[in-house]
């Protein structure tokens, strides 16, 4: 192993401590960096890392080592902070003493929050993949009885469809029948009747951006919105 490979897996064992979103860059060329080792790194990015004889350990071997290469500046007497633009916390905290005050990353680094989720337990017989049978297998769940899909629908029909029985919503301009799906819904029957008898996209979108409802409700569509001119 040369010694890059030796410092920037130092770097990646530091950084685990902080939780994977932290994305660290590697070192700048124009760091100072004499000793090429775990301290040094490690100082840079996290000085509250290092044992309390660490800044010594440093100081110690700028002075012995010559070694180093083409990429870095002179080799320092004293342990050197990181430059400004890389670590500026580090650099305002330093002292005369040659310490430096150790630059909290922020709490959302170090605690990442666990998003919460409101998924709700689905009453047995109604999991996604039921319903992606049923779709297969019912012919008319979108309560058509042969009308068109196509039909243009005012807001005022859809909001008289605001009960669990007969459920309309209004999803990107298209228009379904939400009552086969409430309880399919994983974040509950509740949450999904919201969205009965109104536009729902926003409150959709606030949700779950990303779930894709045109294939989901793809056989619950009973026309398009009516948007009046
Ligand atoms: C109208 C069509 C809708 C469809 C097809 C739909 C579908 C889904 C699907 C597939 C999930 C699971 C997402 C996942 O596992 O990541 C989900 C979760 C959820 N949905 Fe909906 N949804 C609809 C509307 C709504 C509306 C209007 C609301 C709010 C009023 C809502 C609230 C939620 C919540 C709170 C969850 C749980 C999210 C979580 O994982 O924490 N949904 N929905």
């Amino acid at each position: 192993m040369t010694e890059a490979d030796d410092e920037s897996s130092s770097v990646s064992r530091t950084a685990e401590h902080f939780g994977s979103s932290l994305r660290i860059s590697p070192p700048a060329l124009s760091i100072p960096n004499p000793t090429n080792n775990y301290f040094a790194v490690t100082a840079a990015y996290f000085p509250s890392q290092l044992p309390s004889n660490a800044s010594n350990a440093i100081a110690d071997k700028t002075k012995t080592s010559g070694h180093g290469n083409s990429l870095t500046t002179a080799v320092p007497s004293q342990p050197v902070a990181p430059s400004a633009s890389v670590l500026p916390a580090a650099t305002e905290s330093a002292t005369t003493n040659g310490s430096f005050a150790a630059p909290q990353p922020p709490a959302e680094v170090l605690k990442p929050k666990p998003q919460p989720r409101n998924k709700v337990p689905l009453e047995k017989g109604y999991s996604q993949m039921v319903w992606l049978r049923t779709m297969q297998t019912e012919h008319d769940l979108a309560g058509l009885k042969g009308q068109s899909r196509r039909r243009l629908i005012s807001m005022d029909e859809i909001k008289q469809h605001k009960s669990p029985e007969a459920a309309w919503t209004v999803l990107r301009g298209r228009v379904y029948n939400i009552t086969p799906y409430l309880k399919f819904h994983p974040g509950g029957d509740d949450m999904l009747m919201k969205a009965a008898g109104k536009d729902c996209t926003a409150l959709f979108n606030k949700y779950h951006a990303w779930v894709n409802a045109e294939f989901l409700l793809e056989k619950c569509m009973v026309g398009l919105l009516d948007v009046p001119q």
